[in-house]
């Protein structure tokens, strides 16, 4: 998969087929409310194995029972890439 940057148009085309993503700052970003504390640790687990999986890995920030998972590619310069939107499909796959 590239590590080229997307453009704008590209990942607006992505953006309309990842509900709850958003993009700003050269990251796509969602976050996630789970029932505790507990539930969004087992959820960011989930998503660190499945970064791993793929060599290609989101920022996780855990608050209390909120997941923020945050991607950017820093072989694209700190820019979108299609390994970000792939990525965002699977995390969205495996929590909802
Ligand atoms: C060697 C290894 O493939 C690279 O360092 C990978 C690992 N995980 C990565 N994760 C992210 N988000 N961006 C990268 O450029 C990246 N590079």
């Amino acid at each position: 998969m590239s590590d080229q940057p997307l453009t704008e148009g590209e990942i607006d085309l992505a953006l309309s087929d990842l509900p709850g993503w958003s993009h700003a700052n050269d990251r796509l970003e969602r976050t996630w409310t789970f029932p505790g504390h507990l539930q969004a640790l087992a959820a960011a687990t989930g998503v660190g194995l499945l970064s791993e999986r793929r060599d290609h890995h989101a920022d996780l920030t855990v608050n209390y029972d909120k997941l923020r998972v945050s991607v950017t590619s820093h072989s694209a310069g700190d820019k979108v890439s299609a390994k970000d939107t792939d990525l965002a499909r699977a995390v969205s796959d495996l929590l909802g």
